[in-house]
């Protein structure tokens, strides 16, 4: 079957004629395994914040703290700095006065013409969150374009050691040149991948790390296995669990894979249209029709997994080759992130996020239920599938 592009939505830059150039870029200068390694200064830096926050407390809904790191690290790679808490949560604060209001506006995308009278209040209020955006976002690019420029002329000179340079998203974007226009993105236009970019990695990547955590807190004994594991790898009195141990615990892999299975962050991909007529089991589905795929149900269903709703991280340890196809290059048994040439671009990314902050979090506290509390798995649809009732969890440090 032949499916396409997203759908057009007006708060993505899916719409931009120059997607696949903007995708390329992404993948092959910010997403590829050799560019990755260079934040693991990054990493370790918002290890540090989320350890200090939950230190501060034993009894602690995880939750904001989580979105709060994994928001501090994409704004990293995005910005290139480590910019203070203050100037984080006003990014955060216009990030996700957006997202929350994306619903409430996706009916301006229909009847454009009619509509900017019929919403007329709710066109503005949609421009006036798009400006503090940008008064926000822009001045972090612009502050970028200089950085660049000074180091030009420091390379020039031959002062800048190009090692030492750890290169971010803006750095990419400020360099593009749109093919068919010829010319190089507005700051504007900057603002809108920059904004998908952050928007795309911090939910979905913390609802996995909740969800895993909560089974860690349900099953003690999958937690007990997971830090056993950890410890025959990292050195006594070691903090950290270093990305390079990361490889060398295959249970842990097991864990995020199966925290991916039973609990999607997404429910369904982005939406997709035909391109063509295409005949499916004796149904047509006609040229432009919109097309999506059951996430979730695929994760669950008996036909392809035993006991789907049991949380056992075992069954990734049997695989073929011992390493399991999360891209569905060869066959597809779940998708937590889609799948063919519009799957996640950052699968790799998301997985070492989750496998480094799971095994980091093992390794510093015990996870252990709140007396008289249980963890209940129930869902609630938000950005992403949430717990209805976000984790609590009594932290007791380890080392
Ligand atoms: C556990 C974490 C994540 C999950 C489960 C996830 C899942 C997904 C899914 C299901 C899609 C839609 C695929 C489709 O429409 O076929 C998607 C798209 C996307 N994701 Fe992720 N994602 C995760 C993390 C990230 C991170 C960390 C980033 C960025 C740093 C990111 C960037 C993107 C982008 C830019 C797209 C749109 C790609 C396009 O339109 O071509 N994602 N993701």
């Amino acid at each position: 079957m032949i499916v396409s592009s997203n759908k057009h939505n007006i708060n993505s830059a899916s719409y931009c004629p120059t997607l696949r150039l903007f995708r390329r870029n992404l993948t092959s200068e910010i997403l590829h395994p050799s560019r990755m390694k260079s934040y693991s200064h990054g990493r370790k830096w918002v290890l540090d914040i989320l350890l200090n926050r939950l230190r501060s407390k034993t009894e602690s809904v995880v939750k904001d703290h989580f979105q709060y790191s994994m928001f501090c690290l994409l704004v990293l790679m995005c910005f290139g700095d480590k910019l203070g808490e203050t100037q984080i949560k006003k990014i955060e604060e216009v990030q996700r006065r957006l997202l929350l209001s994306s619903r409430r506006f996706a009916i301006l995308n229909f009847f454009p013409s009619i509509g900017r009278i019929l919403f007329r209040k709710r066109w503005e209020e949609l421009f006036q969150l798009r400006r503090n955006q940008d008064d926000v976002l822009i001045p972090l690019i612009k502050a970028r374009r200089k950085v660049k420029q000074e180091r030009q002329s420091k390379m020039k000179e031959g002062k800048e050691n190009e090692d030492e340079f750890v290169v971010s998203y803006v750095d990419t974007l400020l360099d593009l040149e749109l093919p068919e226009e010829k010319r190089k993105l507005e700051d504007k236009e900057m603002v809108n991948l920059c904004s998908e970019f952050l928007d795309a990695g911090t939910d979905t990547t913390s609802t996995a790390l909740e969800w895993i955590m909560a089974n860690l807190v349900k099953y003690p004994q999958i937690q007990e296995r997971r830090f056993v594991e950890i410890k025959g790898v990292v050195g006594d009195g070691e903090k950290e669990v270093k990305e390079e141990d990361l490889n060398k615990i295959p249970y842990l892999k097991a864990v995020v894979l199966e925290g991916l299975r039973r609990h999607p962050p997404a429910h369904f991909v982005l939406p997709h249209a035909v391109i063509e007529d295409v005949f499916l089991d004796g149904y047509l589905v006609p040229k432009n029709a919109t097309l999506n795929f059951m996430v979730a149900e695929m994760g669950w269903d008996s036909r392809v997994w035993e006991d789907p709703m049991e949380f056992k991280p075992e069954r990734f340890l049997s695989g073929d080759d011992g390493v399991f196809d999360i891209n569905g290059s060869r066959e597809i048994k779940m998708m937590p992130f889609g799948a063919g040439r519009r799957i996640c671009p950052a699968s790799g990314l998301a997985i070492l996020h989750l496998e480094y902050f799971v095994a980091n979090l093992v390794w510093n506290f015990e996870w252990k239920v709140v007396d008289g509390d249980e963890v209940d798995l129930s869902e609630k649809h938000e950005f992403t599938m949430v717990m209805k009732n976000p984790l609590k969890a009594h932290l007791s440090p380890r080392l």
